[in-house]
């Protein structure tokens, strides 16, 4: 695809449904996340609605919408966390199955994907 067309396509954030695609899509996650006992004793001391609010803003911001992300740092909000890549890879999962339910199309799903994978040694380890 030349850049042209790239640059013509309308923000991923409005083509997965705006503030109301991206937070079904966050509640989802969040949602699974929660009910997940693999995972939910990481968030035993954590605002949720604080936590909703701020993985709203980012992935707005991220998917190239109208928000400014105002949380901390990837590094910084993971940090004594010690998540691991399996622990990653689960909570991607959960991520998946918030898209696949909130009618996300596979082809927005994987440039959700490629947007959040990178972030995974900012995540990872901390
Ligand atoms: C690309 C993937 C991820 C993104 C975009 C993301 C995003 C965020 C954001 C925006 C915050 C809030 C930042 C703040 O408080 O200022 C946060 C906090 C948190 N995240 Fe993630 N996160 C990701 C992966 C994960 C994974 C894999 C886990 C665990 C399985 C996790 C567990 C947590 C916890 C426990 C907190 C709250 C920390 C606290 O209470 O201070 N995150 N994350």
């Amino acid at each position: 695809a030349c850049q042209h067309s790239v640059r013509s396509e309308r923000p991923l954030y409005d083509q997965v449904g705006g503030e109301a695609g991206v937070a079904a899509v966050v509640d989802g996650l969040l949602h699974r996340v929660h009910g997940d006992s693999r995972l939910n004793g990481l968030f035993e001391t954590t605002d949720l609605e604080d936590l909703r609010r701020l993985v709203n803003e980012q992935l707005c911001e991220a998917l190239g919408g109208p928000c400014v992300y105002s949380g901390r740092s990837m590094e910084d909000a993971h940090s004594g966390l010690a998540i691991t890549d399996q622990e990653f890879d689960w909570f991607v999962e959960h991520l998946v199955a918030a898209m696949n339910h909130a009618g996300v199309q596979s082809k927005h799903q994987s440039a959700i994907l490629a947007v959040l994978g990178p972030m995974r040694p900012q995540v990872v380890g901390q």
